[in-house]
């Protein structure tokens, strides 16, 4: 798993910028080395002789300064001391700057990647998808790629001081270096176990997340039905549920840590007292060489604890960089054929049809069978029929949001594949039982579908779809219409979004059940409306009878997924 990990990570990373920072960890590993290399010279020179001390393991460090010609003095090496930490200072500085920038530029590549997918994904793919997937990949998910980032890291740059901890403590005495590592090594095989479990409850927490989303958007959207089912604490409970998992979840990862911690610090204080036993009293060595070996190992034990934490975190928010790449994948394999600028579509000024079409939504459950239907440029047809029917299905098809598994569709003899049905979608409007308005004004609702839209034709394309109460709100055109549009009621926001589409001029008009939420008075506005664009437009009118069907002259019933009757057929 951790090679898949890797290699997600490694193309998302700037790779010059990463070897600038690993360099950078080296430069800092190297000067903090050569600093505890110099205390053995220093301590020398303090105690005022290097006679007691083993010269086979001093001679490394001595022999150096001997070979450079120079014979080492307080002043000197301490200013030596100062350049160390001064180099040190200036390297950790720019990594840290570097690392922040890189664990940013990530976390943005990769949301900027997950919506691209999502936005350009299919709309089948997009109706079959949890939108609590989507909300998780685009928080906690990617968040979470980004701790596994930082914590990769900071694997990287503890490993390089390590490494660098390890050479000086070679430098100074080999045979002390070489069992610090065996017996490290052997801490941390013994720690696998541990290790596997982070690994577990970052899968568990992907999942855990995933479902807290879920509940918090399906209750939240139906915070109606709740109250009036009386379902509050029903709904709460199935939330707070949810919430004490994911609490359980990170508990018991906190509660390994500080197992791993504790075991750690024992392991390593045994290692330490083994290493100082061996170096005293089998191997002999000067205390003056045990000293820099005292320093190198104070500064190592919390390293190797950071190494294993960061190793722990690590395992535990890697499985979201799997999470959140296989949802990226799934989305960008669903993408829509060509991502460039797509044709001219056909203006719809012979007709739209449908041959043979057929599609299902489940498997072996055929939603539309061999559809066969013409529209005439400037018609209005009312498609009816039951609920479950297809007909909203049949709308999605020709308003080129899906293509149909068999069959073709065509706008003036061009069939409607890949860019060609982006392309006719742009003329389309589509107007369905369920608006939807964006958190701005009418007037930036209402220029989506034509930007340069002046005050006289918003007002008038208002009208003509009854919405001219806006212009009544404090602000008219400019009034904020809030989240969702939430600050108008249901038929509001409907005559609204017929507004933008009127404004659109689409080739066709889709209305899906586009009056279901208004009074009888507000249906006849748009009734009249509608009727006003009759020869002009070509209309899709979907519903059960009303006063929008009625107006059609001709009405195609379609049931279990057929047309079953075309009232064309009978005055034909
Ligand atoms: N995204 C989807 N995934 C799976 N099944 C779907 C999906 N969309 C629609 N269906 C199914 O396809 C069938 C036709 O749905 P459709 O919405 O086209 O019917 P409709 O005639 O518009 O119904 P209504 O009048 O109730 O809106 C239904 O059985 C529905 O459950």
């Amino acid at each position: 798993m951790n090679r898949e990990i890797l290699s997600i990570l490694l193309q998302l990373v700037d790779r010059r910028r990463v070897a600038i920072i690993c360099a950078l960890a080296m430069v800092g590993a190297l000067t903090e080395g050569l600093g505890f290399i110099l205390l053995v010279p220093l301590l020398a020179l303090l105690v005022g002789s290097a006679d007691d001390a083993d010269d086979s393991l001093l001679s490394p460090v001595t022999s150096f300064f001997e070979e450079l010609g120079w014979q080492p003095t307080l002043a000197g090496l301490l200013a030596i001391f100062l350049a160390l930490v001064a180099v040190r200072s200036l390297a950790d500085y720019i990594r840290v700057v570097l690392s922040m920038r890189q664990s940013i530029a990530i976390v943005d590549a990769l949301r900027a990647r997950a919506l691209d997918a999502l936005l350009n994904a299919e709309w089948r793919f997009l109706s079959r998808m949890r939108q609590s997937e989507n909300r998780a990949l685009l928080l906690a998910e990617i968040d979470r790629t980004a701790t596994a980032v930082d914590q990769f890291a900071a694997l990287t740059r503890i490993a390089i001081g390590l490494g660098v901890i390890f050479l000086a403590a070679l430098a100074i005495a080999p045979p002390v270096a070489l069992g610090g590592v065996i017996l490290g090594g052997i801490v941390f095989y013994l720690y696998r176990g541990l290790r596997r479990r982070a690994r577990k409850t970052g899968e568990q927490l992907s999942a855990h997340w995933r479902r807290v989303y879920g509940l918090l958007e399906e209750n939240l959207d139906a915070l109606r039905s709740i109250k009036s089912f009386g379902k509050e604490d029903y709904a709460s409970d199935r939330i707070l549920r949810a919430f004490v998992a994911l609490r359980e979840v990170r508990m018991r990862f906190t509660a390994d840590n500080a197992l791993a911690r504790a075991l750690l610090q024992t392991g390593a204080a045994v290692i330490a007292a083994l290493l100082i036993w061996l170096a005293l009293v089998p191997w002999g060595l000067s205390p003056i060489t045990i000293l820099p070996l005292a320093a190198l190992s104070a500064r190592a034990l919390p390293q190797v604890s950071g190494l294993l934490e960061t190793w722990h975190t690590w395992a535990h928010s890697a499985p979201a960089v799997l999470a959140a790449d296989s949802l990226i994948r799934d989305a960008e394999a669903a993408s829509e054929t060509g991502a460039g600028t797509p044709p001219l579509s056909p203006l719809l000024t012979k007709a739209l049809q449908f041959r043979d079409v057929s599609l299902s939504h489940r498997k072996g459950i055929a939603t539309l069978q061999d559809i066969d239907l013409d529209l005439r440029a400037g018609e209005m047809v009312a498609l009816v029929g039951p609920s479950g029917a297809g007909k909203s299905t049949l709308a999605d098809i020709a308003g080129g949001l899906i293509a149909p598994d068999s069959g073709q569709v065509l706008v003036d003899d061009v069939r409607l594949d890949g860019d060609m049905r982006r392309a006719w979608r742009r003329r389309v409007a589509y107007v369905d039982q369920a608006p939807s308005l964006f958190d701005g004004t009418v007037r930036e609702n209402l220029l989506w579908a034509l930007p340069e839209a002046d005050d006289a034709t918003l007002r008038n394309v208002l009208q003509r779809a009854a919405a001219s109460f806006v212009l009544d709100l404090p602000g008219g055109i400019d009034c904020p219409l809030g989240e969702g549009g939430r600050q108008l009621s249901g038929g509001e926001r409907q005559r609204v979004v017929l507004a933008r589409a009127l404004l659109k001029k689409p080739s066709l008009l889709i209305l899906d059940e586009a009056t279901s939420a208004l009074d009888s008075v507000s249906e006849a506005a748009v009734a009249e409306a509608i009727s006003d664009l009759a020869g002009q437009q070509t209309i899709l009118i979907i519903g059960h009878r009303g006063a929008l069907t009625d107006l059609a002259p001709r009405t195609v019933t379609i049931d279990a997924g057929r047309i079953v009757a075309d009232s064309r057929d009978r005055q034909e």
